[in-house]
């Protein structure tokens, strides 16, 4: 039975490659039309993560090699390990092997670098299917590290129902992307989410994740200002959050000071929470058991729900694209509630500016300041849609990244207590035990070592591995031509560990951090470490993000020496990277 099955989702899906085709051209058409309108290329870019999956599995030959080593060795893996493939025979290819004395410096054609064909990648792709239990969900950088180990540094994935794909790792190379930079950059979108948006829910556009061009720009423009002013007006009362997850700590542990393992669910908590005191300056009492409504239940399910569904529909096969699956349903009842609940917050925002005739008040920068961020950007007249959507994004990746990124901060610290009490004289110095002022900007900023560690653990767990780019002109890397309307994957989770850019890499040490004369002959360290992204498309939510984290991380070192005593936590990839174990942390009280 399970050969039929795998033999009819091979042949279902080979007979669906026209439709595929057509498919890919679509979600692509948006794109293309940003680019210059005499754009020579179109490119297709498939989803990131599709990419990453198919790519494994193609074959490993390169045709027209000039040299090919055949070798039965393990796959060298960064982050687990997958047997199917490690046991594998596979040839190593080269590129062209060019006699030494005789370097010819004319840009190589863009054909010539090495990496899968795509329509390689299809004959295998069945294996692969993750019903089948061949690959699991949840997998990581791992197979982009095989990629570059097997064809050097810099890939082209192409064939014929998908345009160029690069995969670069260099931060050379990836300074070169972002320096040929357009003022409308264009970044690849999460398919199923513009799926639900554009077709289910009918909404005009999909999302700042997705929207591209000028309407991108208008969105990025009216959101931008209000998100800067509201993070410091909302100090204090971000602040009095992470004083109830402090709380709420003191409630859950054990008798050896030890969270429950589900411990996750109350930094997603806390996450919404900080999320709803900025967006909607409401508290809604999501650490708290006793006040707990109807929504927030609601809204958290929703949140693991939709998180956990996204991550299935977008990786492996899409078959969500031609009918609605079983995980697809689940994936938009989850965000029917986030939008639902969204849209109430919407509308009650609306109903007040009325009332409180706007108009007169928006001028005065003191009525402003106490508007909530959604009202704010009402007042920026953003379409109700468009905030809608950027809300939900900003919920499902936004909030899930910083909740993970948290999660692991916390564990290098448990992991590195010699850092944690550095950390600790830090925070005790800017902000005594006897002291009962509230923190402000002054303060957070008075403490550089905090920044440092958290710079650190993202350079070791970034929320999301790499970012992409839609080239606006051909640029040249690594002596090949790369020509305008390719899609480039940029590896920066690979880039950020690698021995070359970082000493040690492995290692979790916030100090390299403070030590910047060091890097400041390399002109590309910059971009060695991208967690938030870069240049004008670079992440909108940085500021708020670095905000909770410093205020949660100086509240709970202040308060509790953290440990951790089981086996290393290690990051698997379900849209966001989120830790692979539970968090089991002991909080001890300090005294
Ligand atoms: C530690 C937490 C976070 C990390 C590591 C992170 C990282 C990123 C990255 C890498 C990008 C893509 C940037 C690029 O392509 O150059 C991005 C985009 C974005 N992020 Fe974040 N993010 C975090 C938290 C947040 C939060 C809390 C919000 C808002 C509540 C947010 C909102 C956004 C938005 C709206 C975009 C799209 C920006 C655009 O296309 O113009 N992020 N983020």
């Amino acid at each position: 039975m399970i050969h039929c099955l795998m033999r009819s989702t091979f042949v279902t899906r080979y007979l669906s490659l026209q439709v595929y085709e057509t498919c890919f051209y679509r979600s692509t058409t948006k794109l293309a039309d940003t680019l210059a309108a005499n754009e020579e290329r179109k490119c297709v870019p498939l989803n990131t993560n599709d990419i990453i999956t198919a790519t494994v599995a193609q074959s490993h030959a390169i045709p027209a090699m000039s040299a090919t080593v055949t070798s039965s060795k393990a796959m060298p893996l960064l982050e687990t390990v997958n047997p199917e493939i490690a046991i594998e025979d596979f040839e190593i290819s080269a590129s062209k092997i060019v006699p030494l004395g005789h370097v010819d410096k004319t840009p190589l054609p863009f054909e010539e670098i090495p990496g899968p064909m795509i329509l390689k990648l299809w004959e295998k792709y069945w294996r692969y299917v993750p019903l089948l239990g061949r690959l699991s969900w949840n997998r990581n950088v791992t197979p982009i590290k095989y990629l570059f180990d097997e064809y050097g540094c810099i890939v082209r994935i192409n064939g014929p129902f998908v345009n160029d794909i690069v995969m670069i790792h260099r931060p050379e190379h990836i300074a070169e992307v972002f320096k040929q930079e357009s003022e409308l950059p264009v970044r690849s979108g999460i398919d199923i989410l513009q799926h639900y948006r554009l077709n289910h829910r009918k909404y005009r556009s999909a999302g700042p994740f997705s929207l591209q061009g000028l309407e991108w720009l208008e969105v990025k423009e009216k959101v931008d200002r209000p998100l800067h002013e509201t993070i410091s007006n909302y100090i204090g009362k971000l602040n009095s959050v992470c004083g109830e997850l402090v709380n709420k700590i003191r409630n859950i542990r054990n008798r050896q000071d030890e969270v429950p393992t589900n411990f996750h669910q109350d930094l997603t908590a806390w996450g919404m929470e900080c999320f709803y005191v900025m967006m909607f300056n409401k508290h809604l009492g999501f650490l708290d058991s006793s006040k707990s409504t109807s929504e927030t239940t609601k809204v958290i399910d929703a949140l693991i729900t939709a998180h956990m569904y996204m991550s299935r529909c977008e990786t492996g096969f899409q078959v969500w694209r031609f009918f609605e699956t079983p995980f697809a349903k689940k994936l938009f009842a989850a965000c029917d509630i986030l939008d639902e609940i969204i849209g109430k917050y919407i509308r009650q925002a609306q109903n007040k500016l009325q009332a409180s005739s706007l108009s007169k008040q928006e001028k005065s920068p003191n009525a402003e300041k106490n508007f909530s961020l959604l009202e704010k950007m009402m007042i920026q007249g953003i379409h109700s849609d468009d905030i809608a959507i950027l809300l939900m994004d900003m919920i499902i990746l936004g909030v899930q990244a910083v909740i993970n990124c948290e999660a692991f901060l916390l564990y290098f610290l448990a992991r590195n207590p010699r850092i944690q009490k550095r950390l600790y004289d830090e925070i005790i110095s800017v902000l005594p035990k006897t002291d009962k002022t509230t923190v402000i900007k002054e303060s957070l900023e008075n403490m550089p070592y905090l920044k440092a560690c958290i710079k650190e653990s993202l350079r070791l767990r970034p929320a999301f591995p790499y970012l992409t780019r839609l080239l606006s002109s051909a640029i040249s890397l690594h002596g090949y031509t790369i020509p305008k309307g390719t899609f480039v994957i940029m590896a920066n989770q690979i880039t950020s560990q690698r021995e070359e850019n970082f000493e040690d890499p492995g290692k979790y040490q916030p100090e390299r951090w403070l030590k910047q004369n060091e890097y400041a002959s390399n002109p590309y360290q910059e971009y060695s470490c991208l967690p938030f992204g870069h240049g004008i498309r670079s992440c909108l939510g940085k500021d708020m993000a670095e905000m909770q984290m410093m205020l949660l991380t100086a509240k709970l070192v202040r308060e509790f020496t953290i440990e951790y005593d089981y086996a290393d936590i290690r990051s698997r990839f379900l849209m966001v990277n989120v830790p692979n174990k539970s968090l089991r942390f002991r909080f001890l009280d300090r005294n």
